[in-house]
């Protein structure tokens, strides 16, 4: 077992690489699944990453031939006679759930058990079921398994998303390319990987207009193909990378950043005081006077992404006065909060809203990543808290970041990854 320290106060500087992103990667290699023809290579893939590594597995026990080599992964899945997903990877993250689609219109059936990943909130799938049902899937759950069958097949339909349900999207979307006649998603998911996921699957061979608005219509075809593709950046992970440059009013470039995806986190933060320069190469984020304080809501894109609420409130954390952040998305996702507190923050919460008042010193010291992203965030606290910040329950980190310490290192900030036996914190700090 493995611990983060930081150690608060320097300013960060440079330039660093973003790479692939995770949350296109892992519905793109489900997508595979729809290659019937030839093999698929995908490119830029952040292949360091346990998700990545998660869903390769998962392919794998289906009898899908995948390969990982640096940055691209090969996936033949011509032939293959699997079906059933096992419980020790899907209970692991949430996207393991968009082989359920793919399984359903290349093999008639799946047995897919209810999926894993942060925990931020009940996630139900029924938006999921609701779409493949519609599109003439029948299920069965019991046990905490799904059970899919496709009676006959697969017919194109009109299906209305009570919710812009990202992961029902991407099923329903993969689904309907291989049924017959022609499917509607009407208040599809508008996110960039979704309008991702489209073009890789146009590309394999798909019918696809209307990806990247809340109308999606898909012309079903006979087959797909495999095809060379590149993905497109991780929002998220740059998104986490500027704000660690503004906290500490340093001075950093991103390269690959696409600032288009990204619009949101920029104009909020520069109505804070910040400068945020886009090129076409990437982002490049400075900060010098004291930030203002500000409200945000999370919302579906191009609304600001929930994913990265608890690094933003770190950058309020590090404002002169009270902001304020309200979580729509999902209903259980401030856990960091309590994490934050250890820390001397002071944060109020008034149902979906945290109320913070920044400006005041953080101090170091042992905190626990609840998730993926409060992972990353409680480091990010950690660069600007005064004395060492011990962050623990790396796995959760390790499922999203690339070397989140290295990048940091490289930039600048002093930060280490050790075993958890190693030097004692309460000693370090003397604390006691
Ligand atoms: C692997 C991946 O890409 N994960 C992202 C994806 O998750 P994910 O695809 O799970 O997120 P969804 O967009 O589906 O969830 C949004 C909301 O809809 C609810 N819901 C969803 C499906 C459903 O059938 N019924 C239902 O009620 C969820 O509980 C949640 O409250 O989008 C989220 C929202 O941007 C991001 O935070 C996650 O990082
Ligand atoms: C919530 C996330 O991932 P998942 O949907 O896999 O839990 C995330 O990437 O922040």
């Amino acid at each position: 077992m493995e611990k983060i320290l930081v150690h608060g106060g320097n300013k960060l500087q440079g330039s660093i690489k973003a790479h692939g992103s995770k949350n296109s990667i892992l519905p793109l290699i489900s997508a595979s699944i729809l290659a019937s023809r030839n093999q698929v290579t995908i490119k830029n893939v952040p292949t360091a990453l346990e998700d990545v590594s998660t869903i390769t597995q998962l392919l794998k026990t289906l009898g899908i031939k995948v390969n990982t080599s640096e940055d691209n992964v090969t996936i033949q899945a011509e032939k293959f006679d699997s079906t059933e997903a096992p419980f020790e990877l899907v209970s692991k993250m949430r996207a393991s759930v968009t082989v359920l689609g793919p399984l359903l219109a290349r093999k008639k059936y799946a047995r897919v058990p209810l999926p894993g990943g942060c925990a931020i909130g009940s996630r139900p799938i029924d938006q999921h079921l609701k779409g493949l049902e519609a599109l003439g899937a029948q299920f069965k759950i019991g046990h905490g398994v799904v059970e899919g069958f496709v009676p006959d097949q697969l017919r194109g339909t009109n299906v209305y998303l009570d919710i812009p349900s990202v992961g029902a999207t991407q099923n329903i979307l993969m689904a309907a390319t291989l049924a017959k006649g022609i499917t509607t998603i009407v208040n599809a998911a508008c996110e960039p990987e979704i309008q991702d996921l489209a073009n890789f699957l146009n590309q394999m061979g798909a019918r696809i207009e209307g990806a990247g608005t809340p109308f999606i219509t898909i012309e079903g075809v006979d087959f797909l193909r495999g095809i060379d593709y590149s993905i497109i950046p991780d929002r998220i992970e740059i998104g986490t990378y500027m704000i660690a440059a503004a906290i500490t009013r340093g001075d950093v470039f991103i390269e690959n950043a696409k600032s288009k995806h990204l619009t949101s986190l920029i104009v909020k933060m520069r109505e804070m005081g910040i400068t945020v320069l886009e090129s076409d190469n990437g982002i490049h984020v400075s900060a010098t006077d004291e930030l203002k304080p500000i409200d945000i809501k999370t919302l579906p894109y191009p609304g600001f992404p929930t994913d990265l609420q608890s690094p933003m409130m770190v950058l309020q954390l590090a404002a002169n006065g009270t902001s304020t952040l309200t979580e729509t998305v999902f209903e259980d996702r401030f856990m960091h909060v309590e994490e934050f507190r250890r820390m001397g923050a002071n944060i109020k919460i008034n149902g979906q809203t945290a109320l913070i008042e920044g400006g005041n010193p953080l101090s170091g010291t042992q905190v626990m990543a609840t998730d993926l992203r409060a992972g990353a965030a409680l480091v990010l606290a950690g660069l600007i808290a005064e004395g060492t910040t011990e962050v623990r329950e790396l796995r959760h980190i390790d499922r999203g970041y690339i070397d989140l310490v290295g990048q940091l290192k490289s930039l600048g900030a002093s930060i280490e990854r050790t075993d958890i036996e190693s030097h004692s914190f309460l000693q370090k700090e003397s604390l006691l």
